[in-house]
């Protein structure tokens, strides 16, 4: 199974996302990748470079080819789990402005996951537990990006889950149902 994670900064995806990877043995990833175009995302997210925001879509995009060619590797072997994808550029890239038809139409050849987790938090709550702040990581800017992110979980079938005053282990334990109610093993 391909299973993604996806929700604002700060929403509790790297903590959930890495602990199911390790009690199911899936390999954990993320995005932007550890690609060469991921290290030029990054420099760019750090606000020292600058570049056009459709530059920058182009740029996630090529990195997800790259990625992809590592999960679908790693897919015939075991489980994927994978911290931010598709869902992250078609929320921060629209609500950045970039055209919602081009960010689709750029990322037209990613493989498709099996199962995405939508993690939604209070913005006051996410902003507490980020340490280092990027380009992204303003609270109006991450309210317009959470709403992207409920409008396209309703159109795309993800699950829904609110960390905001939860504990990680509660917030755990229904991920990890999720997961064993849809895949074939009951791990
Ligand atoms: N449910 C939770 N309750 C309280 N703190 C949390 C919760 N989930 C994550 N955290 C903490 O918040 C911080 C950011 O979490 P992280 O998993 O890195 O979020 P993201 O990957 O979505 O940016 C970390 O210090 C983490 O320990
Ligand atoms: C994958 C991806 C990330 N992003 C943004 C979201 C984050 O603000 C930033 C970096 O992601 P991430 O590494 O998850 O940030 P952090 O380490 O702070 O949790 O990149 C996009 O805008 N589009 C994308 O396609």
């Amino acid at each position: 199974m391909f299973i993604v994670f996806e929700g604002i900064d700060g929403s509790g995806k790297t903590t959930i996302s890495k602990k199911l990877a390790k009690s199911i043995n899936a390999f954990w990833t993320y995005e932007p990748s550890n690609s060469v175009v991921g290290e030029l995302i990054r420099k760019i997210l750090s606000g020292n470079v600058k570049v056009d925001d459709k530059t920058l879509a182009l740029l996630f995009s090529a990195d997800r080819i790259e990625h992809n060619k590592k999960i679908k590797e790693e897919l015939r072997y075991r489980d994927v789990v994978c911290d931010r994808y598709l869902y992250s550029s078609i929320a921060y890239q629209s609500v950045a402005g970039v055209d919602e038809d081009f960010i689709r139409s750029i990322n037209r050849y990613a493989l498709k996951p099996d199962l995405v987790f939508l993690l939604i938090c209070d913005i006051e709550t996410a902003l507490k537990r980020i340490n280092t702040k990027d380009i992204f990581e303003k609270k109006e800017f991450l309210e317009k990006v959470q709403e992207k992110y409920l409008d396209l979980a309703k159109k795309e079938g993800f699950v829904i889950i609110d960390t905001t005053d939860r504990t990680v282990e509660d917030v755990y334990s229904e991920v990890f149902k999720t997961v064993k109610l849809r895949s074939n093993y009951g791990f």
